[in-house]
């Protein structure tokens, strides 16, 4: 491999990521935002992404190692590439955590002439030994928050045992947190949760959020406006700045100057998009739970009834399992797609952000990642809930009770979700006082989306602070934590833009 990627040049930033594809994106649509202000920008991931790009047949063979001018490196993370890391998800972590930082060093040493070019490594949550490498080399490192800012408040405060979160012996206690509303256990993210089976992720973020001092600076994957009081509770704490939301540009009305960086792992179904150019203006219910999770048969079930007898045209991603399981797991009820073949489409992977905004689309069922939450806050349309796991239980609670532009599908006592319910969400947001309220205030935060992200918004101007940051740092040499006081000056400006 031919050494030098940096040719020379200064300003360089490391990007480096886990490899699922809504972990790479935000961070590639940061290293975008990055280059818009004069900084070179490549990004880092494992080789298990590049098989997974490479494979999505949407995708050709150059664009798996350079989108919209970021360069893509990729190393090991200890495993074949056909491994069943979603199975065997707590030593997928653990090779990754093993790996990584050793093929990670490697990595910087091929590629960079002198790592001293490097102004900064940005990792993701679920790489926080990057911190580590950035160390070995004295480059000062930061972190991109993925999820909503209130994850990031809910982890510091449980890691660093600042609040009382569910134990074994008292497994129903509500959690209360500053700048949040009060919490039940199925609010809170199922990580802190006495129940939870993935030991790999306590531990990861508990050695991180102890480590915080390792990050000279905080980005979070959100805007202001969209959270200001658990953002403000951080700032006594260890900042965070957003600079989101890092979505499409053309859902924010950015594409006449930004162009999009974002990889695809699996081939989109662009045939819905004729579909829904058929349908009438805000009659489509879209359905879809992202990437990993497989809903067990009897809830797809309950979602197939209840669409049938909504009797409203929808639209459902129904993306085969990667490991398929003879419980008839992610598969949809037998006869399903002929019964329904006039009132709906299935895809296997669809466009969602094109589908989101298109006119047609009324609300979306969804799990609740944030990638997904922030695509459908930056199109305006309201949601229906139905978290499964990590910080999906929390984001369905600020969609609820905090950003107020969507309901939750009550689970039933046996865990279930029952088709009754799930009609009444869909007719709760499609039609009366309550769903044009949700359509209302979905619109105005689409609107303080943009605002966030436009020159001088406060997305925009934390950027800034952060580019003026880093290449002060690299000409001044000082080594002092920025994270504290700059961050205040920063959030000082956002609130004077408040909208
Ligand atoms: O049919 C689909 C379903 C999802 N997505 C994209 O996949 C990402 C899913 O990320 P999210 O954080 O919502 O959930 P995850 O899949 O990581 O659980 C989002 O950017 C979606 O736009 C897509 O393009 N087509
Ligand atoms: O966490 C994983 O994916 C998703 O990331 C989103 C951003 O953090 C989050 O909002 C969403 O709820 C998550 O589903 C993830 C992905 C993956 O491929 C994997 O192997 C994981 O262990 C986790």
């Amino acid at each position: 491999m031919a050494q030098a990627e940096d040719k020379g040049e200064e300003n360089h930033v490391l990007l480096v990521a886990f490899s699922a594809q809504g972990h790479i994106n935000p961070m590639l649509r940061l290293g975008k935002r990055l280059t818009a202000k004069g900084v070179h920008v490549a990004l880092a991931t494992t080789e298990i992404a590049r098989h997974r790009i490479l494979k999505s047949s949407s995708t050709d063979a150059k664009a798996a190692y350079l989108v919209a001018g970021i360069k893509l490196l990729f190393f090991s993370d200890g495993l074949s590439l056909d491994y069943d890391r979603k199975t065997n998800l707590d030593l997928y972590m653990d090779s990754l955590g093993k790996h990584g930082p050793s093929n990670l060093s490697a990595l910087i040493k091929e590629h960079y002439t002198s790592p001293k070019k490097l102004l900064c490594l940005v990792t993701n949550p679920f790489v926080p030994w990057v911190s580590d490498v950035a160390a070995e080399y004295n480059i000062p490192c930061a972190m991109l928050w993925i999820q909503p800012c209130a994850l990031y408040a809910i982890y510091y405060r449980c890691f660093n045992k600042l609040s009382a979160f569910p134990t074994l012996t008292d497994p129903d206690m509500v959690v209360e947190l500053p700048g949040l509303p009060s919490m039940e256990k199925e609010d809170l993210p199922s990580f802190v949760l006495p129940n939870n089976p993935f030991g790999s992720f306590p531990k990861l973020f508990s050695e991180l959020f102890r480590g915080m001092e390792k990050f000279k600076w905080v980005l979070g994957n959100s805007f202001y406006e969209l959270e200001k009081h658990v953002i403000d509770s951080m700032c006594e704490l260890y900042p965070i700045r957003p600079i989101g939301p890092l979505v499409p540009p053309t859902l924010l009305g950015l594409d006449q100057e930004l162009e999009d960086a974002s990889v695809d792992m699996w081939k989109s179904d662009e045939t819905c998009i004729e579909w829904l150019t058929q349908q009438p203006p805000c009659s489509v219910v879209y359905v879809s739970f992202g990437s990993i999770v497989v809903l067990p048969a009897k809830q797809m079930e309950a979602i197939a009834t209840a669409l049938k007898n909504a009797k409203r045209p929808f639209l459902w991603v129904v993306k085969p399992p990667e490991f398929p399981t003879p419980d008839g797991a992610g598969q949809l009820p037998l006869g399903f797609l002929e019964e329904t073949k006039d009132q709906g489409q299935v895809v296997r992977w669809s466009p969602q952000t094109r589908v989101l905004s298109h006119p047609a689309v009324a609300c979306f069922i969804t799990h609740c990642g944030w990638n997904s939450m922030l695509e459908t806050i930056c199109s305006g349309i309201p949601l229906i809930a139905y978290p499964q796991w990590t910080d999906q239980p929390t984001n369905a609670k600020l969609i609820v009770d905090v950003f107020k532009i969507g309901v939750r599908i009550k689970k039933e006592v046996d865990g279930n979700m029952s088709s009754e319910v799930i009609e009444k969400c869909i007719e709760e947001v499609m039609v009366g006082p309550m769903a044009e309220q949700l359509r209302k205030t979905a619109m105005a935060l689409k609107a303080k989306a943009r605002i966030a992200v436009q020159a001088g918004g406060s997305s925009d101007e934390n950027i800034r602070l952060f580019v003026e940051e880093i290449t002060s740092d690299s000409r001044e040499k000082d080594d002092s934590p920025k994270v504290g006081n700059l961050s205040h000056e920063g959030q000082d400006k956002v609130r004077d833009k408040d909208v």
